[in-house]
């Protein structure tokens, strides 16, 4: 925009530095914010709204992307634009397996692109795979937090109803048979922005990876308990804060 701040996400280069939380829903920012250190409210433009904190003095932004590729898209684009080097999504998601309880995180180490979003940036066989040092800084995070967790592949998908009610869907018979391709094929849970932030970010260079707590099968079919987020948080706020010491450590390396 002609006063400097970014199209969508109303920031400026000085309200940011290199790494962003990337939480999907706006109500989920002043939360996940208040992990870091002096957290403060930046902005806020349609659905997305940005806190700043620190973590071990470097600058943090919690940023929400809205629901799905598009936004997401729009919200990777902007941050890295401005100078945002590591993203982490952090959201929800439904299992896909029914070993899997209520609350358990998914690491995610890729995402099946059953989206359209990411097919505007490179054909389908291109991957969406997670930076290996934030899924190693998740894992950790969680392992040290105590938080269960497992890491695996998430689907991510344009129609939430396609994915929670599909007999109601005019394709329903293609969308239970390739929810069950999925499945088979080893994906642990379904979300809707993962793909985005991985194949965007691959493609403008920047650093990403994704935690989303998983619904177990049996809590979304019968509309049970949601599970808490703040484990979540806790670990996406940890893994980041293995991240940037490992590169202060690097920096203090390079000097010596
Ligand atoms: O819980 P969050 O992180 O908002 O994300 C999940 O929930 C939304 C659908 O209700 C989708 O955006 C899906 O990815
Ligand atoms: O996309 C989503 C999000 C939450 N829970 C689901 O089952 N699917």
């Amino acid at each position: 925009m002609a006063d400097g701040r970014a199209h969508h996400l109303h920031l400026t280069a000085g309200d940011v530095g290199g790494y962003a939380l990337l939480p999907n829903n706006p109500d989920h920012v002043a939360a996940l914010a208040a992990h870091l250190d002096d957290p403060v409210f930046v902005a806020r433009n349609r659905e997305f709204e940005t806190w700043r904190g620190t973590l071990d003095r470097e600058t943090v932004v919690v940023t929400s992307t809205g629901v799905g590729g598009p936004s997401t898209a729009l919200a990777v684009e902007e941050l890295a634009a401005l100078g945002v080097h590591t993203m982490i999504r952090v959201g929800v998601s439904g299992s896909l397996r029914p070993d899997i309880g209520n609350g358990e995180l998914a690491v995610v180490t890729a995402a099946i692109r059953d989206e359209g979003t990411t097919r505007q940036y490179l054909p389908v066989e291109f991957p969406a795979v997670a930076s290996i040092d934030v899924v190693l800084a998740l894992q950790e995070a969680a392992v040290a937090g105590g938080v269960p967790h497992r890491r695996g592949i998430v689907h991510t998908k344009d129609s939430y109803y396609g994915e929670m009610e599909p007999e109601r869907m005019p394709l329903a018979a293609a969308l239970v048979e390739r929810l069950d391709i999925w499945r088979r094929g080893g994906a642990i849970s379904s979300e809707m922005e993962t793909a985005a932030v991985l194949v965007v970010g691959s493609v403008l260079d920047v650093r990403t990876g994704g935690v989303v707590l998983m619904w177990s099968e049996d809590a979304i079919r019968d509309g049970g308990p949601a599970p808490a987020v703040e484990p979540l948080f806790a670990t996406a706020v940890g893994a980041l804060r293995r991240l940037v010491a490992a590169h202060v450590e690097a920096g203090a390396a390079g000097a010596a």
